[in-house]
């Protein structure tokens, strides 16, 4: 379980989220949505140790990502803009984060063919494509068998198969009893995946709960989203 609770962060003058506060739970996609520059990176980045809040807390498995000794064991993160040494050799990489993790190294080679990239193992990073790496990224996600993924806008730049691919395998792992946090523009996506919604804006929750529940008396999660969202883009 992932739970967020009143967090709030400033840089200088601009905040960027104020007393943001969901949970994401066991056995459920949960859909982070919100126009550019509403939070979603922030709170996960809060989140994923990187960011320290200004006020309130977030843990992951009941535990504040610092404190976990090995935090792959607990969460596997894909996070926007953090990439692989591009000279680095795929298999490589992921046998780096597994042993700073206690993750044994077998592992490397199980995840890459999960995610369908064991032919490419041994290539270098430099030489995959936006969707081979968004699947490394994934595999780095999985090595250490989490309950608990975070997934930083994972559509971005992929093609419908990799996008379907993303979607089952959100699906998979919730299915499992797995709980899974998943950040994302595409609305249609969203919606044909996620169980839970929360609705960011203007750094602040607008909306959470059942996708059902914030659809209701609106055609599609998208006409949600804009009218939800619309007081903040004000
Ligand atoms: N390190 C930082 N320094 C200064 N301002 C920041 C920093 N990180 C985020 N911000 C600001 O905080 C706000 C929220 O940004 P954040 O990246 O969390 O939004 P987002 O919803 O993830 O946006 P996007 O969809 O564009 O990635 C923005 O106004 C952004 O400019």
């Amino acid at each position: 379980m992932i739970s967020i609770d009143g967090v709030s962060k400033t840089y200088g003058k601009a905040r960027a989220v104020e007393n943001v506060g969901f949970t994401a739970e066991p056995g459920a996609v949960t859909g982070l949505i919100g126009p550019n520059g509403s939070g979603k990176s922030t709170t996960l980045r809060i989140l994923l140790g990187i960011t320290r809040p200004d006020t309130g807390t977030a843990t992951v498995g009941g535990s504040r990502y610092r404190d976990l000794a090995f935090p792959l064991r607990t969460v596997g993160a894909l996070l926007d803009n953090a990439a692989p040494l591009p000279e680095r050799r795929a298999v490589d990489h992921l046998t780096w984060i597994a042993r700073s993790n206690g993750i044994p190294k077998v592992r490397a080679r199980e995840v890459l063919d999960a995610v369908g990239l064991s032919r490419a193992a041994k290539d270098r990073v430099k030489s995959y494509s936006l969707g081979m790496r968004q699947r490394l990224g994934i595999a780095a996600a999985l090595l250490g068998d989490p309950d608990i993924i975070v997934l930083d806008e994972p559509m971005n730049g992929l093609d419908p198969e990799g996008i379907r691919w993303i979607r089952d395998l959100m699906r998979e792992r919730a299915d499992a009893g797995g709980t899974v946090l998943v950040s994302s523009h595409f609305m249609k996506e969203l919606e044909s995946v996620a169980d839970h919604a929360v609705l960011l804006a203007g750094g602040r929750v607008r909306a959470s709960g059942a996708l059902g529940d914030i659809v209701a008396g609106y055609p599609s999660l998208e006409e949600a989203y804009f009218d939800l969202t619309r007081e903040a883009a004000r």
